[in-house]
């Protein structure tokens, strides 16, 4: 792709439980985009990003950034992890156990930066009343929220998020939600996001690729990516998530997120235990037989 920030060609191999398994991985990415990254475990998904980021090398491939080359098999070369400008949260989240949350942000500030942003970023994630706090005092989500403020905090030209939310329970994940897209859309920031949330891929993601046994099997926009899904079941499927249920006379009225627009859909009464604040669902049409499978609670 011409316009592409971030191109990865990688090959390596994977040692899963049951052996060997070449993992061949083509992606290129525009600056400002935002890249989903989906699939079952052990798919390659964070071994994909650990390559981007420079903590493993690939036996083989290209990795380039703009005019920078950061991996070349073939030349040798590779530019180390603290020079590539990346912010990554981990799924483990990686803070330092012996700094405080403030100075766990304060740790990736640049020498001389304005001290600010980490006023900022304490404040948007709701962690100002923790800034003592060591992470071996914060519950797990809390951590999640210290790792994602750090790794805010330099503005990074690349943004790598291994299940960041996974961890939040629904308003936490939402409110988070909409703070990356702001600071986002503040910074034109480039991401590429692991989740298995179906909800979360189409509220934030512009492109999303299913990774399966070290491959990308397929790639496009959500809407894309999961109508090609519905074509095999030759049902009209959509993915959402509830915003609001009321029930009205003998149906639901339900707000929903659905390919990120609010949608408002009339449903059977039978559905109100599913059509939940925060539930995402599928619905398959016709809607005279509509039945919703939860993905998750
Ligand atoms: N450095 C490595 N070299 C070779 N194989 C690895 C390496 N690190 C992990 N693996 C193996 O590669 C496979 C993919 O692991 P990975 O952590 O990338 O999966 P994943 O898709 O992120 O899964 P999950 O959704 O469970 O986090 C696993 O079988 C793992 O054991």
């Amino acid at each position: 792709m011409s316009d592409s920030l971030l191109d990865v060609h990688i090959k390596h191999t994977l040692q899963t439980v049951h052996g060997k398994m070449p993992m061949e991985i083509a992606l290129s990415l525009p600056k400002g985009r935002i890249l989903a990254i989906t699939g079952p475990s052990g798919a390659g998904k964070t071994t994909l990003l650990r390559q981007i980021a420079g903590l493993l090398t690939p036996e083989t491939g290209k990795i380039t950034f703009g005019n920078q080359v950061w991996l070349d098999s073939a030349a040798q070369g590779s530019v180390a992890p603290q020079l590539r400008n990346i912010g990554f949260v981990f799924q483990d989240y990686a803070l330092f156990p012996h700094l405080t949350v403030e100075e766990n942000l304060l740790f990736g500030l640049p020498k001389g930066s304005d001290r600010s942003i980490v006023d900022d970023l304490l404040n948007a994630t709701e962690l100002s009343n923790l800034a003592i706090r060591k992470p071996n005092q914060l519950s797990g989500g809390q951590q999640q929220r210290v790792a994602l403020a750090r790794a805010l905090v330099r503005k990074p030209d690349l943004l790598l998020l291994d299940e960041p939310f996974a961890a939040l329970d629904y308003d936490m994940r939402y409110h988070l939600q909409d703070m990356l897209l702001k600071f986002h859309r503040q910074h034109n920031l480039t991401m590429i996001l692991v989740t298995h949330d179906i909800g979360e891929i189409f509220r934030l993601a512009d492109q999303v690729a299913i990774i399966e046994n070290g491959k990308i099997f397929r790639q496009g926009t959500p809407a894309e990516v999961y109508a090609n899904e519905q074509s095999k079941t030759e049902d009209f499927v959509i993915f959402g998530e509830v915003l609001s249920c009321i029930k009205q006379a003998d149906q639901l009225l339900v707000s929903a997120l659905v390919e990120n627009k609010v949608r408002q859909l009339t449903l059977p009464l039978n559905l109100a235990p599913e059509m939940i604040p925060g539930n995402t669902f599928t619905l398959h049409y016709p809607m005279d037989v509509a039945r919703v499978t939860l993905i998750r609670h």
